[in-house]
């Protein structure tokens, strides 16, 4: 088993003096498409009737995510190892043994195939093997889709203190990764459990209390995977030199891209049109009718973030620290502005045009909401990050009785 030295540094609010007997640790990662992260919670338990309050998060991240490893799982595992050794550096020794580590992958996996999954799994557990943390049954695995949006909301929730208390006033949570997308709330209306699919809502207990949540993880949705979807080589068998066109690029672009372990060679339409009518029309044929639209959704707010957030703060909608909050209309107006104008929006990314156009229609015609339909965009709450790796954790530590 691999032994460090008695680290020299740590955080003043992880520093082993100060641990409390009440102090505990998880250890969550997050392997993302685009990327995988280590989450590594304090948390504090001051008495059995309270919920366990977060007390720090050290938060680190390598790109790329592990699907971009498929054929060197090796390579891949070794990303996780790197991330890890943070987390030796960061628990007090003493308590390695009673720390869970736990890695759950997303979308990226999912697309692979069963056996490279397989393969980069089974390296990881190797890697958490060697570790002196807790490695719990199932430590590694590809996370349900339907976990992910549930988790993130429990995050939200959690964080903003709706939780705890009597006078529970949830939020919905929408999420916006490479590969895959997640919409979470928790229905007011008898109306939408009578009309909502089955398999799109989900019981689930946490902190003592059931919760019956509409949530939905639509696969090949997330932001990167429409972008492929939208120039026609999503799961398309790629021909090597083949070249895909969109109206939502700049015309004389032409240029590669790697996703998933591929390559693919993408650039604008030569002689054709371009700009945000012709850029919409493509994106709606991606996601017109793909997607379930509860009628409740259109009234409600919703926490949004990932992606959201990112391209948000890219367009300066939003202050790229604190957040904000738009509208629905507020992601069309910048989607025109970029798509309209795609030369002054040349030195950023070539996909502005199509990544802000893809989420104005996924809000609008893909879960249906309004124009003024509000979105409070954010990253951190309380200095956590707004991750279904939190929600992750408690569920892990509650599994191992760590909590209640
Ligand atoms: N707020 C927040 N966003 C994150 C975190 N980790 C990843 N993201 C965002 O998630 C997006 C990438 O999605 P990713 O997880 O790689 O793809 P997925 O596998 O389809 O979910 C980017 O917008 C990242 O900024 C996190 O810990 N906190
Ligand atoms: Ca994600």
């Amino acid at each position: 088993m691999r032994r460090r030295e008695r680290p020299d540094f740590f955080p003043p609010n992880v520093c082993p003096i100060n641990a409390k007997a009440n102090t505990f640790y998880g250890i969550m990662f997050d392997a993302g498409s685009t990327g995988t992260r280590i989450h590594i919670y304090t948390f504090v338990q001051k008495s059995p009737e309270d919920l366990p309050e977060v007390e720090g998060e050290i938060f680190e991240s390598v790109k790329p995510g592990l699907s971009a490893y498929a054929d060197q799982p090796e390579k891949g595992a070794e990303s996780v190892k790197t991330l890890l050794d943070m987390a030796i550096d960061a628990v007090p020794p003493h308590l390695w043994k009673k720390t869970p580590v736990v890695l759950k992958a997303t979308a990226g996996l999912r697309l692979l195939s069963e056996e490279k999954a397989e393969a980069l799994l089974s390296e990881v557990k190797e890697v958490f093997e060697e570790s002196p943390f807790l490695v719990p049954e199932d430590s590694v695995g590809i996370m349900d889709g339907s976990h992910e949006g549930i988790l993130a909301w429990i995050t939200v929730n959690f964080l903003t203190g709706q939780l705890s208390g009597q006078n529970q006033q949830t939020v919905g949570i929408l999420d916006l990764g490479g590969a895959s997308t997640q919409i979470t709330f928790l229905p007011r209306f008898e109306e939408t459990l009578k009309e909502t699919p089955g398999d799109f809502l989900t019981s689930f207990e946490m902190f003592n209390k059931t919760y019956k949540l509409y949530t939905h993880s639509y696969l090949g949705f997330g932001l990167k995977a429409a972008r492929l979807a939208t120039l026609g080589a999503f799961n398309m068998e790629v021909v090597d030199g083949q070249m895909f066109r969109s109206s939502c690029l700049p015309k004389q672009l032409e240029a590669e891209w790697h996703f998933g372990g591929v390559k693919y060679r993408y650039g604008g339409n030569k002689e054709g049109e371009t700009g945000f009518k012709p850029c919409y029309l493509e994106v709606l044929k991606v996601v017109k009718g793909k997607l379930h639209q509860p009628e409740e959704i259109r009234g409600s707010s919703f926490y949004a973030f990932s992606y959201y957030y990112d391209r948000a703060a890219d367009t300066n909608l939003i202050d790229y620290e604190r957040g904000g909050v738009l509208e629905v209309r507020d992601f069309e107006r910048k989607a025109k502005e970029v798509c309209d104008n795609m030369e002054r929006y040349n030195s950023a990314s070539p996909f502005l045009c199509m990544d802000l156009t893809y989420i104005t229609v996924l809000l609008k015609e893909g879960f249906g909401f309004r124009d003024n339909t509000v979105l409070q965009l954010t990253k951190k709450v309380n200095d956590i990050e707004t991750s279904w790796t939190l929600g992750a954790t408690f569920y892990l530590l509650q599994s191992l009785g760590m909590t209640y």
